[in-house]
């Protein structure tokens, strides 16, 4: 299990983490989302030790990660833009890093199979496309065979094959048992990789919640209602609890009452409509609602335009000339 535990991280004047609180629970998978400069990846380097909280902890298993002997078996980790030797094998790479934990070469043998880079384990890793150093980065992650996965951005610049892949991959992680944390900017990727989500924005939490509840509040929307007769129908609505408000014209919004009991009230009262329609958000504009100061307080700031929640790829995203994703921190 991962707990974050009031953590802040200051850097400077800049406050990239405040005074946030969650928890990974062991056997799901917690997609960690917000926009561009939220505090996700200082989030994550601090759970993985490289980066030391100003205040709070964050901690694997109950300790923090440099109090870990051997801190490959406890968790895994794919963070962006860690440098790997280009001039190495994806196998020597892997070798390397196994090493460090006196782990067998059976087991390198093993996660590059299982991460499909048996036939190319022999290739140097600068010749490696973007999503074949994602998928060695998460052979570097499962290497140690750890209780918790870290994985920062894992369908960045994967092929929709690899988006699958790495969706089913987190699935099984969790359904072994692990506690997985994944972040993303796309609300609609977590929504089908993930059990619970964890949302912040500004360093702050702004949700902790299962995928389940934040539909459930996606769908709790105004009714609009258009009849040439609210005069009648508002006070009929009102008396059953909905709060009403004309949004111009014969157009109604009616709160706190479903559809069709606002179509029954009506029938029954004979009022008359022209329109009675349900609106349901989506979960990105849900995800939209949530971040939408903190995205607001960015605009036009670094990173701002670059948000994928506003429809633009991140261009980061599309470069293969990165430093390609590497395993877990040694
Ligand atoms: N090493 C650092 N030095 C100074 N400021 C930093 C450092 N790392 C992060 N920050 C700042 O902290 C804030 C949070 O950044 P962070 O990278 O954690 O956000 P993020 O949610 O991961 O964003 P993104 O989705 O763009 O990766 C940003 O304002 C960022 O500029």
């Amino acid at each position: 299990m991962i707990e974050v535990d009031h953590l802040t991280k200051r850097y400077g004047a800049t406050t990239a983490v405040d005074d946030l609180s969650f928890r990974v629970e062991a056997g799901s998978v917690t997609g960690f989302l917000g926009p561009n400069g939220a505090g996700k990846s200082t989030t994550m380097r601090t759970v993985l030790g490289l980066d030391r909280p100003t205040s709070g902890s964050a901690t694997v298993g109950g300790r923090a990660y440099a109090d870990h002997r051997a801190p490959l078996h406890v968790v895994g980790a794919l963070l962006e833009a860690r440098a790997v030797h280009r001039g190495r094998s994806a196998r020597d790479h892997l070798l390397a890093l196994a090493r460090t934990h006196a782990i067998p070469a059976r087991r390198v043998d093993e996660v590059l199979a299982l991460v499909g880079l048996e036939g190319v384990a022999r290739r140097r890793v600068g010749g490696f496309s973007l999503g074949m150093g994602q998928r060695l980065g998460i052979a570097g992650a499962l290497l140690g065979d750890p209780a918790a996965v870290v994985l920062d951005e894992p369908v960045n610049g994967l092929d929709p094959d690899g988006v699958l892949w790495v969706r089913t991959l987190l699935r099984s992680l969790a359904d072994e048992g692990r506690a997985v944390l994944v972040s993303s900017h796309l609300m609609s990727e977590m929504a089908m990789t993930a059990d619970h989500l964890v949302v912040v924005g500004r360093g702050r939490l702004l949700a902790d919640t299962s995928v389940a509840e934040l539909v459930a509040r996606a769908q709790d929307r105004p009714v609009a209602v258009r009849t040439p007769d609210a005069a009648r129908l508002v006070p009929v609505l009102t008396a059953e609890g909905a709060s009403v408000t004309s949004t111009g014209g014969d157009l109604l919004d009616v709160a706190g009452l479903p559809a069709p009991r606002v179509g029954e009230l009506a029938a029954a009262h004979g009022v008359v409509l022209h329109e009675l329609r349900a609106r349901q958000a989506t979960l990105e504009e849900a995800y939209m609602e949530l971040t939408g100061s903190s995205r607001e307080h960015r605009a036009g700031g670094p990173g701002a335009a670059a948000d994928p929640a506003d429809g633009v790829p991140a261009p980061r995203t599309t470069s293969t000339d990165r430093p390609l994703a590497a395993g877990a921190p040694r």
